[in-house]
C-alpha cells in the first residue's frame, strides 16, 4: 500500500541519533517534508500547527500528528538480509556456518529459481522487513538472474529503499547452485545490473550491489572480474568476512599466498569505502587496521553470530578504530527480520564480552539506536541521505506507538502494542522500554522519501 507524498508536516515528539552517543529528544517538534520527501524544516518547542505553518508560509494542510505516547524515529537500515532465506528464519538447529550454509541455506536458495517460489518468499520479506521498520536493506538475492531482478521489481513497486545483489559464488555449492565459471557469474552479475538501471536509472529506490558471497566461494579469478567490475561501475560490494573460525581457516588454506582474510579482498580490489563486510567477528588487529585504512564497513550481525554460535562481535573495538558500522539481521543466519531485535541482541552480546573483557565493552542503548539508523546509513553509503531528521534527509520514517495502559487518559491509542506506558516514565526510560520490550506491533506507519510504505490497520483513524 502507497500514497503519493504531499507536502506535510509530522507534528509531536521525535527522537533520533545525533552521535553515537546522542540521542536527541525533541518534544513538541514539527518537521516540514516537501513534495520530493524531503525535509525542509525542524522546529523545536512548537506551541501548535498552526503557529508552524506560518513561520513558514505553509499552505498545505496534511499534517500527521504522533499520538502522545508515541514518536517519529529514523527508519531502520539493514545492512545486512538474505532475503532468499527468510522461509528459514528461525530453522538452524545446532549447525555452525558452514554445515548450515550445505544442509539448510543452498537448497533453499536453490529452489527459488521457481519465479513463483521466488515471488512468494521476496513479498513476504519486503512485508515483514516493512512492518518493522526497515527503509533501506541491502539484500543479497540468489544466483537466479531472473529471480534477483524480481526482488528489486518488488522493492521499488513498495517503495523500500533497496540494494539488490546478484550472489556470486563458482567455487562453492552443489552442482545445481553454483556458477559455471567466473566469466559466468560476471556476465549474469552484469545482467541484473542492466536490469536494475532498466527499471531505476538514477536508483532513487533500487541499486545493484555486487555480491560476492564470501572469498571460499569464489575463485581467484571470479574476485578479481568483480573487483575491475566495481572500479568500472562504480556500484557498492557487500560479503561476508571472519564469520567463525573453521571459515577463517578455510581462508588460509584456499588462499596461502594471501596474508589473511581481508587481505583476499583487499587485493582483489574489492576492499573499498563503498565495500559492507558483514561480521566480522574474528579480524586480527592488523585486519582491522587494514578495514580501516581501506575505509570498508561493517555490519554487525549479533543475532546470526549466537544462532550459529560464531563468535561474539568485539563492536566496541572495531567503533574505537574509527571504522563505520550498522546492524544487519542476517536473515536467516539471523532468526529475525527485524533491526530493534538486531540492537536487542547487540546490546546482549556486547555484555558477554563485558563479562569477560571488561566494562568498556558494553554498548548503551543510544549507541544501538545509532547502529540501526545514522550509523547504518554510513554503512550503506547514504550518510548525507538517511538515518537522521535533519534538513535536506530524506523522510524515511517510522512512527513508534506505545500502548497506554493509563486508563483515565483521554486518549487512547488503539495499537495494542507490547510497551506499555504508565505516565510517570522518562521518556529516555520510555525509549529503553521499548528496545527491551518492543517490537512491530509499535510501528504506526512508515515512509521512505515522504511516501507511506506501511500502515497497521489499528493506527489508521
Ligand atoms: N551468515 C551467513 N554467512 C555466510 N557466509 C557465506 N554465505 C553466508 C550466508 O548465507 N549467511
Ligand atoms: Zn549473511
Amino acid at each position: 500500500m502507497e500514497s503519493a507524498p504531499q507536502k506535510t508536516i509530522y507534528f509531536g515528539t521525535f527522537v533520533h541519533s545525533l552521535e553515537p552517543t546522542h540521542l536527541d529528544i525533541c518534544k513538541n517538534g514539527a518537521i516540514g517534508v516537501d513534495e520530493a520527501g524531503k525535509i525542509v524544516f525542524v522546529e523545536r518547542d512548537v506551541e501548535n500547527v498552526e503557529a508552524v505553518k506560518k513561520l513558514h508560509d505553509w499552505t498545505s494542510d496534511a499534517v500527521v500528528v504522533i499520538p502522545t505516547t508515541g514518536f517519529f524515529f529514523p527508519g531502520f537500515i539493514d545492512t545486512h538480509i538474505h532475503a532468499s532465506q527468510y522461509p528459514n528464519a528461525g530453522i538452524f538447529g545446532k549447525s555452525t556456518l558452514l554445515d548450515w550454509l550445505n544442509d539448510y541455506t543452498f537448497p533453499l536458495e536453490g529452489s527459488l529459481s521457481d519465479l513463483t517460489r521466488a515471488s512468494h518468499v521476496y513479498h513476504r520479506v519486503v512485508s515483514r522487513t516493512l512492518s518493522h521498520g526497515t527503509t533501506t536493506a541491502s539484500y543479497y538475492a540468489t544466483i537466479h538472474v531472473p529471480a534477483t531482478n524480481l526482488l528489486a521489481n518488488i522493492c521499488k513497486a513498495r517503495g523500500q529503499r533497496a540494494y539488490i545483489g546478484r550472489v556470486c559464488m563458482d567455487a562453492m555449492g552443489p552442482d545445481y547452485y553454483r556458477d559455471e565459471s567466473a566469466a559466468e557469474t560476471l556476465a549474469k552479475t552484469r545482467e541484473t545490473i542492466d536490469y536494475i538501471r532498466s527499471i531505476d536509472p538514477t536508483h532513487e529506490t533500487v541499486t545493484p550491489i555486487i555480491t560476492p558471497r564470501f572469498a571460499p566461494a569464489c575463485s581467484t579469478g571470479c574476485l578479481a572480474d568483480l573487483g575491475a567490475l566495481h572500479r568500472e561501475t562504480g556500484y557498492p560490494i557487500q560479503t561476508h568476512i571472519s564469520e567463525n573460525v573453521p571459515e577463517v581457516n578455510l581462508v588460509k588454506e584456499l588462499f596461502p599466498e594471501r596474508k589473511g582474510y581481508a587481505d583476499v579482498y583487499d587485493y582483489a580490489g574489492l576492499l573499498t569505502d563503498k565495500m559492507i563486510l558483514a561480521h566480522a567477528v574474528h579480524l586480527t588487529d592488523e585486519e582491522v587496521a587494514l578495514v580501516k585504512a581501506r575505509d570498508a564497513k561493517i555490519s554487525h550481525c549479533p543475532s546470526s553470530n549466537t544462532a550459529l554460535t560464531s563468535g561474539c562481535c568485539r563492536v566496541r573495538k572495531l567503533m574505537d578504530a574509527g571504522i563505520d558500522v550498522g546492524l544487519g539481521t542476517d536473515v536467516s543466519g539471523g532468526f529475525s527480520a527485524s533491526i530493534l531485535e538486531s540492537a536487542r541482541q547487540a546490546l546482549g552480546v556486547s555484555r558477554f564480552v563485558a563479562m569477560t573483557e571488561g566494562d568498556a565493552a558494553k554498548l548503551s542503548v543510544e549507541e544501538v539506536l545509532y547502529l540501526g539508523t545514522r550509523g547504518g546509513a554510513k554503512v550503506v553509503g547514504l550518510a548525507d541521505q538517511i538515518g537522521g531528521f535533519d534538513v535536506g534527509k530524506s523522510w524515511d520514517a517510522q512512527m513508534i506507538v506505545l500502548n497506554n495502559v493509563d486508563e483515565t487518559a483521554q486518549t487512547h491509542h488503539e495499537l495494542e502494542a507490547p510497551v506499555d506506558y504508565f505516565g510517570w516514565e522518562t521518556f529516555p526510560d520510555l525509549i529503553h522500554k521499548w528496545v527491551y520490550n518492543g517490537d512491530d506491533r509499535n510501528v504506526g506507519a512508515v515512509w521512505v522519501k515522504g511516501k507511506l510504505v506501511h500502515e497497521t490497520s489499528k493506527s489508521k483513524s
